[in-house]
């Protein structure tokens, strides 16, 4: 079995993670698909941003030990299945994957060939994409804190292989040719417009 390089995007709640790997992502460069049991959001799709699942579906691939990984986020589940992990493997493709830093320090200790990348945003630009984005105060107010209370330390970037910032200020084709760069990357990608 072929082992390709597996990148973790990880970082704060709303820092840009989604929208820079999905600006990398190439048939060559996949993304592989974790699940969660928290509800789908406008725009985004199962199978696709994740494999959304009910919560009693999530327990049972845990009871079955179907996940690599798995953490708890603001009471919902989120897990990296196997057999994604093994789509991947199947193949010499280097792929990329977004998951928090429980699930970078799991993959570090499982994949030796794991490399992380923290995407980092300051507080003023996480603030304005959380309120613009998410339905509840409850829940702006929580992914704030827990960025500025965990995910904008040092606890967090520590782990990190490779640090890039995508404040709104910042050109984000930049940013993406940065990452892309840094990575070795080849090839064209499409910016995503706002
Ligand atoms: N450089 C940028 N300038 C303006 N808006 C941006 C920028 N980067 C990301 N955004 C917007 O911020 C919002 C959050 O981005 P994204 O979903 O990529 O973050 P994330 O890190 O994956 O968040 P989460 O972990 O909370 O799912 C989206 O609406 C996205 O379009
Ligand atoms: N350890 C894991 N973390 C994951 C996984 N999938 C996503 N995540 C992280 O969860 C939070 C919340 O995500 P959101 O889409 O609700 O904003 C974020 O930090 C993701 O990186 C996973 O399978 N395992």
């Amino acid at each position: 079995m072929k082992l390709g390089k597996i990148f973790v995007f990880y970082g704060p709640s709303a820092a840009g993670k989604s929208k820079i790997q999905k600006a990398l992502t190439t048939e060559a460069f996949p993304r592989i698909i974790t699940s969660t049991t928290r509800a789908q959001r406008v725009g985004e799709a199962d199978r696709v941003d994740y494999i959304f699942m009910t919560a009693d579906l999530f327990q049972e691939h845990l009871r079955n030990g179907d996940f690599v990984e798995w953490t708890l986020y603001h009471g919902e589940h989120y897990g990296t299945l196997k057999a994604e992990i093994s789509k991947m493997h199947a193949s010499d493709k280097q792929a990329h994957i977004i998951l928090d830093l429980a699930g970078v320090v799991s993959l570090k200790q499982l994949f030796t060939n794991t490399v992380a990348i923290y995407i980092g945003a300051d507080i003023d630009s996480i603030k304005r994409r959380l309120v613009e984005r998410e339905s509840s105060s409850e829940e702006v107010d929580w992914r704030l804190n827990k960025a500025i209370t965990e995910e904008l330390t040092a606890t967090y970037t520590q782990h990190a292989d490779l640090i890039f910032w995508n404040n709104d200020d910042m050109a984000f084709n930049e940013t993406v040719r940065r990452v892309q760069e840094a990575i070795g990357i080849k090839g064209t990608f499409e910016t995503h417009a706002e």
